[in-house]
């Protein structure tokens, strides 16, 4: 375990580039595994989850050549993924966990394990499971709902899901299924969510409708797509538009960032909160369904900050970013209140108790409740130690607040970093000159 010490920052100035998108790299890859012509990805992210994505494909029988800053994924087309020798090792992804499944339950007489580290078992696949046996798939999964599971495929047929919670993961899956299944397939979301899978199949051909809450895909033949662009992922990017506005006297321009409206819900609730941001942000977009993603650089400087309540319907659209509002929360003036955010205790770690025991321990005043937390702002944090408990962002979360900290912090376990963000201390020490 590496233990590293962020001192408070005297100087934050400069520009960083937002590493690539994890969610929407996972997908590249995963699709580009799904299509019969080789799909040439431009700007793959390098970092322990996504790598195990392309060891995942490589698994099912496409090849993966890396050629600097572009991959070559060959593809097996939609029905001819490999049954692997042994299990399909996730690693710590659930994005990889989730979404492959949908594919793969639409394999008639194959069978696939996947498995991964001790934070993945702890991760439920029943969310998964549920419309997979509705839509006619075999599902077994550990004590009915946890990893390792298997996948017995068969034909799929269309249907009507309505899903209990928001989850992109879960409304992918489902997707991916029903490109591969007979007839169309209609998903009912409760609230919007991430929609890089919808923007990304549609790049690649396949006929998806949008119409409010239900989303409609019909089945293809197949994915087509010769090249993908990973745009900056804008998760990484707001833990430097946190330490700009918390860090005293920072100026900081984050460029390349995806701006895509259902991922920058964080940096709505930043601007509510205060923070300066400027930067072309995406509008919702309704109904479209656009076959791009938006980017942008944004500026970010400090300033002073008011508590907020997020609301359960932002949730979705904030949620990996929710332990950064939770340390922006102390030093904000007042309250800052997070409601409808059950779904952080099944990520990583249970991302309401190591955000509030581990801000608590650097001097916050959290309060975990049972969807979310409250946070009484302090004006600052006095600093210590933090375990980032095998949380990559609990990891970073640290790192910022250490800089923006009295007395510095000490994170332990700060390799964990690299599960989405293998250079996040390299890009740090330049802005800090
Ligand atoms: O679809 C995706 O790429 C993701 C969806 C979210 O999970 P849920 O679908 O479980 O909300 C998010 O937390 C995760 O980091 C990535
Ligand atoms: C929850 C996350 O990812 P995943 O679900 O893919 O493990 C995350 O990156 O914060």
């Amino acid at each position: 375990m590496t233990d590293v010490t962020f001192a408070p920052a005297g100087r934050l100035r400069g520009s960083v580039v937002a590493p690539p998108d994890k969610s929407i790299s996972h997908r590249a890859a995963i699709f580009g595994a799904m299509a019969s012509e080789p799909v040439s990805i431009t700007g793959y992210l390098h970092a322990e989850d996504t790598h195990s994505t392309l060891n995942a494909v490589r698994a099912l029988g496409a090849l993966v050549e890396e050629r600097g800053e572009e991959i070559v994924v060959r593809g097996v087309g939609l029905r001819d993924p490999r049954e692997p020798d042994g299990i399909i090792d996730v690693g710590n992804a659930g994005t990889l966990m989730r979404l492959l499944p949908g594919w793969l339950a639409a394999q008639e007489g194959r069978s696939f394990t996947l498995d991964g580290d001790a934070s993945i078992r702890r991760r439920p696949v029943d969310r998964i499971a549920v419309p997979l046996r509705q839509m006619g798939a075999e599902i077994e999964a550990t004590d009915g709902r946890f990893p390792p599971f298997t996948v017995h495929g068969r034909r799929l047929h269309g249907t009507s899901y309505e899903m209990p919670v928001a989850s992109a993961q879960v409304k992918s899956c489902v997707l991916l299924a029903g490109v591969a299944a007979e007839g169309a397939t209609t998903l009912i979301e409760p609230q919007p969510s991430r929609d890089h899978t919808e923007r990304m199949l549609a790049r690649m051909g396949v006929q998806l409708h949008r119409s409010g809450r239900h989303l409609t895909i019909s089945a293809a033949d197949e994915l087509e797509a010769e090249s993908l662009v990973v745009p900056g992922d804008a998760s990484s990017a707001a833990f430097w538009l946190t330490a700009g506005v918390l860090v005293p006297n920072a100026r900081l321009l984050v460029k390349n960032v995806n701006v895509n409206w259902t991922r920058i819900g964080f940096v709505r609730i930043l601007l509510r909160m205060g923070g300066v941001v400027v930067g072309g942000l995406e509008d919702p977009t309704d109904d479209e369904i656009p076959g791009h993603e938006p980017v942008s650089d944004l500026d970010v400087a400090a300033g002073p900050l008011e508590a907020t309540t997020v609301e359960p319907a932002e949730v979705p659209l904030a949620i990996d970013e929710l332990p950064l509002v939770a340390l922006l929360g102390c030093f904000a003036e007042g309250e800052t209140v997070v409601r409808g955010a059950e779904e952080l205790k099944v990520k990583e770690s249970d991302r309401i108790a190591t955000v509030v025991d581990g801000l608590n321990g650097l001097g916050g005043d959290l309060e975990a409740t049972d969807d979310g937390f409250v946070v009484r702002g302090t004006g600052g944090l006095r600093g210590g130690e933090i375990d980032a408990a095998g949380d990559h962002r609990i990891a970073m979360l640290g790192a910022i607040a250490g800089l923006a900290s009295k007395e510095g912090v000490t994170v332990r376990g700060m390799e964990a970093a690299a599960v989405s963000y293998p250079t996040f201390t390299d890009d740090l020490a330049h802005l800090l000159g």
